[in-house]
């Protein structure tokens, strides 16, 4: 079935060369050259520049981030919350029959499955590197055991060296994020970098995201082949012909699903800067359109 083949199916792990497998993937990460990203800014318009995209008799996989999309950033990841309309919305594409839902988060699996709190869908964590299915089956990506050692002695010098200031460590036990929000502007790029420099030493590669860093496993796993993997195990290899794909995010970490996906899915970045360059189909300027596009599809699959 399906979901066994998510469990059975077995991935190369970089080897213990950190440097090697850090290089591996740069130069396909490069960015198209600078586009204008066409702009929604309503519900209607995704009727309007989307016209006939959606119909109720084709199935939809709709894939989307957490914090930035559904929830609002906020100063503490404690503190996200979706809108009492966007969890209705969500809960309600959840149960259709003709609508496959996924979370795609950087945070622990566990962490955002209880922020979402909808059973039975598919959830994928740590950037992707931990996903459950609605059944239970899970895709752990098998890291190699020379970078998983590495990993608690990592937090360890982390903690002893830039947990101050109002920085802390978020330890998500196979990824981390190092958030600076709190330190004082005088003191905190030079703070921010010596942790990019500890992160660094122990093999782990940095990306930014919203004050703050990420630290993720070096290796060609990400939001993007997560994304190819839950689609090929769930709806076949042939999965572009037979389905449509909707994705959204709003960080780094998910341009690399808006690339993964270009040409067989619409993607939408939250983004407020005009100028950010992405591969994203549509830039939504405020994160309260992802619930015009929860509504958008709530309109196609169910009047
Ligand atoms: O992939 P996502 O679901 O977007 O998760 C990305 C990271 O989100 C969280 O950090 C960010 O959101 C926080 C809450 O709004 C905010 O305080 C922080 O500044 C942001 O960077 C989460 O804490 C990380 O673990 C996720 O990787």
């Amino acid at each position: 079935t399906a979901t066994s083949s998510l469990v059975k199916r077995s991935y190369i792990t970089t080897s213990g060369n950190f440097a090697a497998a850090a290089g591996s993937c740069s130069s396909s990460n490069k960015m198209p050259e600078k586009r204008v990203v066409p702009v929604i800014s309503s519900l209607e318009d995704f009727e309007r520049k989307l016209p006939g995209y959606l119909n109720k008799k084709t199935p939809l996989a709709l894939l989307l981030d957490y914090d930035g999309t559904l929830a609002a950033i906020a100063d503490n990841p404690k503190n996200t919350y979706m809108n009492v309309d966007v969890e209705k919305l969500l809960n309600r594409l959840a149960v259709h029959p003709q609508i496959f839902l996924c979370i795609i988060s950087g945070r622990g699996l566990r962490d955002v499955q209880s922020r979402i709190g909808i059973k039975g869908i598919t959830y994928a964590g740590n950037h992707g590197l931990e996903i459950e299915s609605g059944d239970g089956t899970r895709h752990d990506y098998p890291l190699a055991a020379e970078l998983k050692n590495h990993y608690a002695p990592m937090v360890k010098e982390l903690i002893n060296k830039v947990q101050k200031n109002g920085a802390w460590v978020e330890d998500k036990t196979v990824s981390l994020t190092y958030h600076y929000r709190d330190v004082p502007a005088d003191i905190s790029e030079e703070q921010k970098q010596l942790a990019i420099r500890i992160i660094e030493s122990h093999g782990y590669r940095v990306s930014q995201a919203h004050d703050a860093i990420e630290a993720k496993p070096p290796v060609n796993w990400h939001k993007g082949e997560a994304s190819l993997l839950i689609l090929k195990d769930r709806f076949g290899a042939d999965w572009a012909d037979k389905i449509k794909v909707i994705f959204a995010g709003d960080d780094n970490t998910d341009e690399d699903a808006m690339r993964f996906l270009q040409g067989s899915s619409k993607t939408f970045r939250v983004a407020a800067d005009p100028e950010i360059q992405t591969y994203a189909d549509f830039r939504l300027p405020q994160q309260d359109l992802v619930e015009d596009l929860l509504k958008w599809i709530r309109k196609t699959y169910t009047d």
